[in-house]
């Protein structure tokens, strides 16, 4: 798809007509280069997107493209042209100097910026969301990441990777009832099944930029992207609420809370936004974000930095010993479980979390959460949550796709200075590492140098050891991507240099590997590769996150979701404050391997109560009140968990298990036109079924549990009976 701009320029389609130069950005799905494009030698951005990293089809990414191409707004960017390369779709954009806002906090500014450099972002991001609004686009990944600035100030909205049409219907509107976004700044609707969404959940996502802009990293980032979710859902709307937030004005402080609101229907257009006070009063981005960037090295450079940053912490404060690798990992895979398993778990660990611990430090931010996270060897991991399947993404590796044309030095190799002079010297060796935090404190630059001297070590290794291999991989021809896609070379090269290089450089590519927290989360269509109905995957799929435990207990792994007997025994889950204390322990009431068919243990039937209590009239009553009230939490938690798995399950999933008589029959729609709304009533019909069945069990069981109280009181009694014969049997033999 060659194209032309709105003054004409024609962008050919032809890979090598573009110099890919320095990496100056990379996302979830995507490795952003600086280019020339060769026939009007001018600079732009290349985005080389893997499309074996994409949920999406090829055609859907196509029409992604396209619309990005007749986009027409001073603050959206654009797509000038876009065309497949090998296992790779190039999208031409305008080269934007100075980077994402989230770049710029992370190297120059960790605690956010100043309130009117914010207001300016904000003004004119929002005007963004206003045109695409407008034209009947949803963005869905608004954030600080994809919030772009030039040398000039100018600010622009960017990646439609997971834009949406509102004006779609059928199947693409059903897929816009899907996970896509990014955790931390994903609308509580978005996280609903079924409820479907619509332009404000960007406005969501708005504040809560608002919100990483004003602190460095958005809300609730320490935490891993499923307690996230939950966080999301339970827990008040974050705001600008606290101490750290009394230097911001009443105005941010009322915009942000008005984006923030729980639903959707509260939450003001783009449009009425604009009109608000704070962005009344912006200040022109010329006065208010151009100095945030001056003093600071280029663009590629700071990237680089940051690469190297992340590589060093990770190799030396992070990259944990063996035991601690363990216990990282039975953290994530404790976490994962507990998301699928534990949901009152993780709720009570939810509503203990105060917002104001997002105030911890840096290391429990972005960077850290990469580190924390590392899964080694996986590309994604599918989240099984009660509420759908989540898909998440990591930052994929692509050394060797750093290097330029022939001939070329490797922008790892090169420093380059403001004017864009290439300065032939190594990064470290320059003493470009003491910029590595370019910390600014006000109007002066401080210098920060955050790696030690150890750190310099370790990290120059990698810089020797990233040279080697570009020199053994030779450099790279746009055009020779075509043979070998980039994804593959960089699995077999990732592999491979995993098992030979050094741990410092396995903590490379493993900063690189690590869960992008900031990448979409997105829940594949049905039509595509990661199926919702296909089995679980065994790399990264929660199937392996389960523990050993988990795995002895398994009973049951059905489609997108597992039982194990452990979680079966939904007894222990049942609040303490709302049981009585005696049928939390240890009751007598066992749950059969069937959900819903219960087992009264005798030998479990509280010890503190004698046999002659049984025959006392008032005891039935005391000892069934506790099971009665036992059976009446079950068969709610029963129906909460069922909700849940119901929720979550593919229509034909559900009508698959009715045809198998594991379910009550679906109650068939006349108009059932396969949309959203059709299914989702389905599901609750279906679901009224579930609960009057279960209701029905439950009075069914108390009539069994009764008559074999009855049957237990008559025993006692005969016993008593035959027990008191004998003493006076006893008795007259003494006397005789
Ligand atoms: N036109 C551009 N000019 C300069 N830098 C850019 C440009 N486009 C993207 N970048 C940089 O590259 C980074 C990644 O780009 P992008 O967000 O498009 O990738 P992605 O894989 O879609 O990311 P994600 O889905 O994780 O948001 C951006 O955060 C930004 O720093």
């Amino acid at each position: 798809m060659g194209g032309k701009t709105k003054n004409q320029r024609i962008y050919s389609a032809n890979p090598n007509d573009y110099k890919l130069l320095e990496e100056v950005g990379y996302g979830a799905t995507a490795t952003v280069f600086r280019a020339i494009y060769l026939p009007s030698n001018e600079v732009v951005a290349v985005k080389c997107l893997d499309l074996d990293r994409c949920n999406s089809n090829l055609d859907d990414i196509r029409r992604e493209a396209q619309t990005m191409i007749l986009i027409d707004h001073p603050n959206v960017v654009r797509a000038y042209c876009s065309f497949v390369v090998g296992r790779n779709l190039w999208v031409v954009m305008p080269f934007m100097a100075e980077g994402s806002c989230l770049h710029l906090m992370k190297i120059a500014y960790p605690d956010g910026f100043e309130e009117a450099a914010i207001g300016s972002i904000l003004k004119e991001t929002l005007k963004a969301l206003d045109y695409l609004h407008r034209q009947g686009h949803i963005h869905r990944d608004v954030k600080a990441g994809n919030i772009l600035l030039d040398t000039n100030g100018v600010i622009k909205l960017a990646d439609f990777g997971v834009s949406a049409c509102m004006f779609d219907t059928g199947e693409r509107q059903r897929i816009r009832n899907t996970f896509v976004g990014t955790p931390c700044w994903m609308a509580p609707e978005v996280l609903q099944p079924g409820s479907g969404y619509n332009s404000k959940a960007d406005i969501w996502s708005f504040g809560i930029t608002a919100l990483e802009l004003a602190h460095g990293h958005a809300p609730f980032s320490k935490y891993p992207p499923m307690k996230v979710l939950l966080m999301t859902i339970q827990n008040a709307p974050p705001g600008l609420d606290y101490d750290r937030d009394k230097k911001f004005s009443k105005s941010f402080k009322e915009m942000v809370a008005m984006c923030l609101v729980k639903d959707q229907a509260k939450r003001p257009t783009a449009e009425k936004l604009l009109k608000h006070s704070f962005f009344k009063h912006a200040k022109s981005p010329e006065l208010s974000v151009k100095k945030l960037f001056t003093d600071l090295p280029p663009l590629w450079n700071r990237v680089k930095a940051l690469q190297l940053k992340d590589a060093a912490q990770l190799a030396l404060k992070k990259m944990p010993s063996a035991e601690q690798e363990a216990i990282s990992q039975s953290e994530y895979q404790r976490g994962v479980s507990a998301w699928n398993f534990d949901i009152e778990d993780l709720k009570a660990q939810a509503s203990l979390v105060r917002d104001d611990d997002d105030d911890d430090g840096p290391e429990m931010r972005e960077e850290g959460k990469g580190m924390k996270y590392v899964v080694s060897e996986k590309d994604s991991i599918d989240f099984q949550t009660s509420f759908g399947k989540l898909n998440l993404n990591y930052e994929l590796a692509q050394p060797e796709y750093r290097g330029r044309t022939s001939g070329e030095e490797t922008p790892q190799a090169n420093v380059l200075n403001r004017k864009g002079k290439v300065v032939e010297s190594d990064l470290l060796e320059s003493g470009c590492q003491e910029k590595v935090g370019w910390r600014k404190n006000g109007s002066s630059t401080e210098a920060s140098s955050s790696m030690s001297e150890k750190d310099m070590v370790q990290a120059k290794t990698k810089t020797q050891t990233l040279k080697s291999r570009q020199t053994q991989s030779g450099p790279l021809m746009p055009g020779a991507v075509l043979s070998h896609s980039v994804s593959e070379r960089v699995r077999i090269s990732e592999r491979t240099e995993l098992e030979l290089q050094p741990s410092t450089d396995k903590a490379f590519l493993q900063v690189r590997r690590a869960p992008s927290f900031s990448g979409p989360l997105m829940l594949p269509n049905r039509a595509s590769a990661n199926s919702l109905s296909a089995p679980i995957k065994s790399t990264g799929g929660y199937r392996d996150s389960l523990d050993d435990r988990s795995k002895a207990n398994l009973v049951q792994i059905r489609g997108r979701f597992s039982v194990t007997s452990e979680n079966l025994d939904l007894v222990k889950d049942i609040p303490l404050s709302t049981v009585p204390r005696r049928s939390t322990q240890g009751s007598p009431l066992r749950k059969s391997a069937s959900v819903g068919e219960w087992i009264f243990d005798s030998k479990q039937a509280p010890i503190n109560q004698s046999p002659k209590e049984f025959s006392n009239g008032n005891l039935p009553a005391s000892l069934l009140m506790p099971h009665l009230q036992h059976l009446f939490m079950q068969t709610t938690t029963q129906q909460d968990l069922i909700m849940n798995l119901l929720y979550s399950m593919q229509p034909a999933e559900v009508a698959d298990a009715t045809q198998n008589g594991k379910l009550p029959p679906l109650p068939r729609s006349s108009e059932n036109n396969g949309t959203i709304e059709t299914v989702a009533s389905e599901r609750e019909r279906l679901l009224l079924l579930k609960i009057s069945e279960l209701q029905f069990r439950t009075v069914n069981l108390c009539e069994e549990l009764t008559a074999e109280k009855l049957k237990y009181i008559q025993l006692q009694q005969q016993l008593n009976a035959v027990s008191g014969q004998e003493e006076n049997g006893d008795r007259r033999e003494g006397d005789a």
